[in-house]
């Protein structure tokens, strides 16, 4: 079977028959000219330009499942995106020669393929084997319901033989790491556009509405002309033995018939013509196929047929359907070669057991055609709000027509919550329903959690559909579309729990985390450095994030958000590292270290040294909301929207360093404190930003600092936090030295300043359960818990130097203090290369609880 030098993977019967024959109907009913010679293909930005998005349902979840079998196999560390899913056909004639799926430029971002048979070898189709060039198995025969899954690289080069009767159909999907190619994106922008244009294009709901004309000519190259060839459509229902009828008697020959496929049409069958009148040729076509697919059960009593009208073709209607035969069907010999069915064993079933009079009142009701497509109750959703901040919102798109109301339950049963939502669609297919829930509802951290849902149709009280909001629960990376899987019964709601829970896994759910930097070598592909590992305290494992924004950017971190400022710009920005949301701030020309402090570990080190926020979240509408910096000895902050940054001025430095700044959120003030251990005050929401502020020295530290840090600790005081450090000899079994390199951390002292009487004391009881994180990040303390030690002080290397001289430099100190008795373990390997390109940052959750008091 597959090894290494040829990963590849074949699943037997992945997909039912009943999903083949299910998602054959849609192509043999949506179908266009494909990509390649004799090749058809539906598309689902198709599906939806066609006004058919509810034909959507039954893929959504072959794709999810699908893309976690490639995640499974090639043991993705990376999130995957599907790129491309769409229903191929081959017909007689169609082949491939040796290639991989990559081999083009534009075709790059491919990295897996997943090719599902929906029909068979040696039934439905001749010829048509798939091989690969080297490696086991080396042929591959289509069966209806496997699939094949291999890279999309040159590991496995491959192609298939020519199809010599039948059509060869296939599902077929690429993935990609590159986000920038995610399908869903694409899919939903579509959607809501659907939505908006669906009044004035699409007359009527559920009914298709055709692409242009070109799309369905064959041979594509005759369609400048349409001298010879045929209309796909048209030829379908030909093979199936039916003609049409337009409502216009006195067609003519040459008349334009594009113009008249778009208009109402009869369906005419030897010479019994239907008095039903469809609204185009695509509603035809979809109708004519749903019977077909639908033969087999029309014998049973499930679907009653009722009688229709019909009635014989008169003499003028006889040379109506004679010429729009001869215009759309030009070359009928060449559509019965290409659509031929059942040549190969099966035979068309041109009695569907149905008498001739019983047929076709099926268009009047749409709740049909799409029951079965209801029965699944898909919906994508849309988070429109980052989530786990507060005020998340969705949005559901609810792909059917018809009024729904969804019952939302959160099924944590310390967190009781139902909501209960109607939206109403008569109209349209697409119906957007937004639904606001609560801050305190959504906390990030709590895995477990699901949510379920109930859906009411039209009336049709529909089995309690347990459905997963994966947006909610894994969808930490933002605005990321998912589908949303209904379940019939109780097991497989149970198999839906496991899915989100194995997707989670993928993604940092967990704070804090620590962001690393991204990969540093330049053999390292380019690829690599738009990923950044995350570690996980919990678990200690390692994650690795799409984030391009942050490549080579200079960040500091707080609250969750990163600072962002470019290689020789004075731009910065505030980028949420999950949900790569992006606020510009004001240039930074205020700050005047930056014109001579050009020099990138300078500028860490003199320079941009601390950001914190004033309010944790800048996505709210906060009026105090203010970003301050540290940029060497200036301190200056902007509000969202601010044109510069204003400066804090008033510092009495002589010789003396800013070192820290926290904001304290009860007495709303900032505070800085220096190298001489003096601690500054200065109010910055009412100097309403323009004017300089003076800033109040309130008291000084008996001893110089090395390095301090300050937190905001309860109602009344300030916790600072300092470090001493040793150097390490460099000799062969000075072991401090291989650990750590040439310095590290000896000890913490903690001080609790008290604004009640301005003194110092030194803490000596500890943090009780609280936890402290110190380093190129704003200082702060959370409750302990989730993989996190409590009285414990977790720091990071901040000596900006020696990150430039690593492997053997520094950078490497970093660990976990214990207060109690002043051990120094670690957390993670120091010497991994990770460390070696830019400081690690500690990564606060934003919806992480205050410190509320003193311990
Ligand atoms: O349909 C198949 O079996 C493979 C098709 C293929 O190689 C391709 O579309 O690139
Ligand atoms: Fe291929």
């Amino acid at each position: 079977m597959a090894d290494s030098e040829h990963p590849r993977l074949v699943l037997h019967d992945f997909l039912s028959s009943e999903l083949c024959k299910e998602l054959e109907f849609i192509h043999k009913s949506c179908s266009t000219i494909g990509y390649r010679e004799n090749v058809f293909s539906t598309t689902l930005s198709h599906l939806i330009a066609t006004n058919s998005p509810h034909l959507i349902l039954p893929f959504l979840p072959i794709r999810e499942k699908l893309k976690e079998k490639v995640e499974e196999y090639f043991g993705c560390e990376y999130e995957l995106f599907i790129e491309f899913t769409g229903l191929i056909s081959w017909c007689k004639g169609a082949s491939i020669g040796w290639h991989s799926d990559d081999n083009r430029p534009y075709l790059k971002q491919r990295d897996y393929a997943a090719v599902c048979y929906l029909n068979s070898h040696g039934v439905d189709f001749n010829g048509g084997l798939f091989h690969f060039q080297d490696g086991n198995p080396t042929t591959f025969i289509p069966m209806a319901g496997d699939v094949l899954i291999y890279t999309a690289d040159t590991r496995n080069v491959h192609s298939v033989e020519e199809i010599t009767n039948g059509e060869r159909l296939t599902l077929t999907l690429w993935f990609t790491r590159d986000k920038s190619h995610d399908e869903d994106s694409k899919l939903i922008s579509s959607l809501s556009k659907h939505k908006i244009n669906s009044c004035d294009s699409c007359p009527k709901p559920y009914l298709p509405f055709p692409a242009s004309q070109n799309m369905y000519w064959f041979p594509p190259e005759q369609s400048l002309t349409y001298q010879s060839g045929f209309d796909t459509r048209y030829a379908r229902l030909h093979v199936l033995g039916y003609q049409l009828c337009c409502k216009d008697a006195r067609v003519k020959s040459s008349f334009d018939f594009s113009d008249i496929l778009l208009k109402p049409l009869h369906l005419v069958r030897e010479n019994d013509l239907y008095a039903k009148e469809f609204s185009n040729i695509l509603h035809v076509l979809q109708v004519v196929q749903f019977y077909h697919w639908k033969s087999p059960e029309f014998h049973g009593s499930e679907f009653k047929m009722e009688s229709v009208n019909v009635g014989p073709v008169c003499m003028s209607q006889c040379e109506n359907i004679r010429l729009l035969k001869v215009e759309i069907l030009k070359d009928g010999d060449l559509a019965e070669s290409i659509f031929q069915n059942g040549s190969c064993g099966g035979s068309v079933e041109h009695d569907w057991g149905l008498s001739d009079r019983s047929l076709f009142n099926f268009p009047d009701d749409p709740v049909r055609l799409n029951q079965a497509a209801i029965r699944r109750s898909a919906f994508l959703v849309l988070p429109v709000t980052v989530p786990f901040l507060p005020g998340l919102s969705f949005q559901l798109c609810n792909l059917l027509s018809g009024s729904v109301s969804v019952r939302i339950i959160q099924t944590n049963p310390s967190r009781n919550y139902v909501s209960e939502s109607k939206f109403h669609s008569q109209e349209h297919i697409s119906t957007f329903a937004r639904i606001q829930l609560q801050h305190k509802f959504w906390q990030p951290n709590v895995q477990q959690d699901s949510i379920t849902a109930q859906f009411n149709y039209n009336g049709i009280q529909l089995q309690q559909n347990s459905i997963t909001f994966l947006s909610i629960t894994t969808n930490q990376k933002g605005l990321r579309a998912l589908g949303i899987y209904p379940k019939m019964n109780a097991s497989s709601w149970r198999s839906s729990a496991t899915t989100s829970k194995s997707f989670i896994q993928h993604l940092p759910s967990r704070f804090p985390l620590l962001m690393l930097s991204e990969s540093n070598t330049e053999e390292d592909d380019d690829h690599e450095q738009d990923y950044r590992p995350f570690f996980l305290l919990s678990g200690g494992t390692m994650r690795k994030v799409q984030l391009p924004e942050a490549r080579w950017q200079r960040c500091l971190s707080t609250n969750g958000w990163l600072l962002t400022t470019g290689e020789e710009e004075f731009s910065g920005k505030l980028l949420h590292p999950l949900s790569r949301t992006q606020i510009d701030l004001p240039e930074l020309y205020m700050f005047e270290e930056l014109y001579y402090d050009q020099n990138e570990w300078m500028y860490y080190g003199q320079s941009m040294r601390k950001v914190v926020f004033t309010s944790p979240n800048p996505l709210l509408p906060d009026p105090d909301f203010r970003v301050v910096i540290i940029w060497g000895n200036t301190v200056g902050f902007c509000r969202l929207g601010d044109i510069s940054w204003s400066r804090v001025t008033g510092w009495k430095i002589h010789d003396e360093h800013l070192l820290d700044i926290t904001y304290h959120k009860m007495g709303k003030r900032l505070y800085a404190v220096t190298t001489i251990g003096a601690i500054y005050e200065c109010d910055i929401l009412t100097g309403g930003g323009a004017s300089p502020l003076n800033s109040n020295r309130l008291s000084t530290f008996s001893t110089p600092l090395q390095s301090a840090y300050l937190l905001d600790w309860g109602c009344d005081s300030l916790l600072m936090v300092t470090r001493e450090r040793q150097s390490n000899e460099k000799h062969g079994d000075n072991h401090e030295f291989r650990r750590y390199g040439p310095y590290s951390t000896k000890r913490f002292q903690c001080f609790v300043f008290s604004f009640k009487d301005g003194k110092w004391s030194e803490l000596v009881a500890g943090f009780g359960d609280k936890a402290v994180f110190l380093g190129f990040n704003s200082s702060f303390a959370i409750d302990a818990g989730a993989g996190v030690k409590p009285d414990c002080i977790y720091f990071t290397d901040d000596i900006y130097e020696p990150y430039r001289g690593l492997p053997v430099g520094g950078g490497g100190d970093v660990g976990v203090y214990h207060m109690s008795d002043g051990r120094i373990e670690s957390f993670i390997d120091s010497q991994e290369s990770i460390f070696r390109g830019r400081p690690p940052l500690w990564l606060q959750s934003s919806t992480m609880r205050p410190v509320t008091n003193n311990i």
